[in-house]
């Protein structure tokens, strides 16, 4: 229906996308919403790594600043302190695609120049410099959409179509990315869910994500153990929303979604092997 790339060439490791693929999230960060301080440390962030690929991880995400609502800017000489070394030691340990998730030019080289093969930018490349950084570095690239800004952008989140403005968005910097040179082929989108949108706007998206296929490039989801699963469940801590993280992940896959960004690997990888299972089964014969 929609020629969407078979497979990522993540810096020469190959991603297929013959099926939803778990991105399991390494925060090197001392203040993340759900698990800040807990791999705030070179080694500790690298063992993390290794035990997400170990449950099943397809491949990782390093991330030096919070992006939670509220936030504070991280500077970038304290970024690139935290996350160049866990991916260098991760990218010569481990084969799965390594990702960085920052919005900085500068990181985005000194990643890739240390072993990451993937950019997950939540700005969608709008920082100064972003987008020939994309174009340089010549790797996949997540484009997230984002009403506001970290710092606010829960405040007041407003859409009057949040579907159609969102993809609105996505297009438009899919056509920004392809004219400042970076191949469609790398491509990835992201709704962008918890970023400057109410439950409401992110269950909307969920239920209507198959809408963005046709932007014929794989789509990213990232819900877990957001506010929102949190709302809908009563989970106030974080650590307690994996069944409703793992049901969003498994109806944004049945949606679409070929990459499911996750902070509990195994129990996604679990849900991942029943679904699969249960879509293995042959459609009944129509005589
Ligand atoms: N592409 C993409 N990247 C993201 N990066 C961070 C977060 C926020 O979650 P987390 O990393 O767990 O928290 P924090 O930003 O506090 O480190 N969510 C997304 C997302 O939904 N999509």
């Amino acid at each position: 229906m929609f020629d969407i790339s078979p497979q990522l060439d993540c810096g020469g490791r190959v991603l297929r996308l013959d099926r939803p693929r778990v991105m399991g999230i390494v925060n090197v960060t001392p203040d993340s919403f759900s698990d800040g301080g807990a791999h705030d440390t070179v080694e500790a962030a690298v063992a993390h790594g290794l035990q997400l690929v170990a449950e099943g991880a397809d491949l990782l995400d390093i991330g030096g600043e919070s992006t939670r609502p509220g936030s504070a800017p991280v500077p970038v000489e304290e970024e690139l302190r935290r996350v160049i070394p866990v991916i260098e030691r991760l990218a010569a340990e481990t084969a799965v695609p390594i990702s960085i998730d920052t919005f900085k030019p500068a990181v985005m080289r000194a990643a890739v120049a240390a072993g990451a093969g993937m950019i997950n930018d939540i700005h969608a490349l709008r920082q100064p410099g972003a987008l020939d950084a994309a174009a340089d570095l010549g790797v996949p690239v997540v484009l997230m959409h984002m009403q506001g800004e970290p710092g606010s952008m829960q405040d007041t989140p407003h859409y009057h179509d949040v579907v159609a403005e969102v993809h609105r968005f996505l297009t438009e910097r899919m056509f920004q990315a392809e004219m400042a040179g970076v191949a469609k082929k790398h491509l990835v989108i992201d709704l962008g869910f918890g970023f400057g949108k109410t439950t409401e706007h992110n269950m909307t998206l969920l239920a209507r994500s198959a809408r963005f296929l046709d932007l014929g490039v794989p789509m990213l989801a990232g819900l877990s153990r957001k506010r929102s699963i949190g709302e809908l469940t009563g989970r106030e801590q974080p650590r307690d929303r994996v069944a409703g993280s793992v049901a969003a992940h498994l109806i944004a896959a049945q949606r679409g979604a070929m990459l499911l960004r996750v902070h509990d690997v195994a129990a996604t990888v679990d849900a991942l092997k029943v679904w699969a299972a249960v879509d293995a089964v042959p459609m009944p014969r129509v005589d």
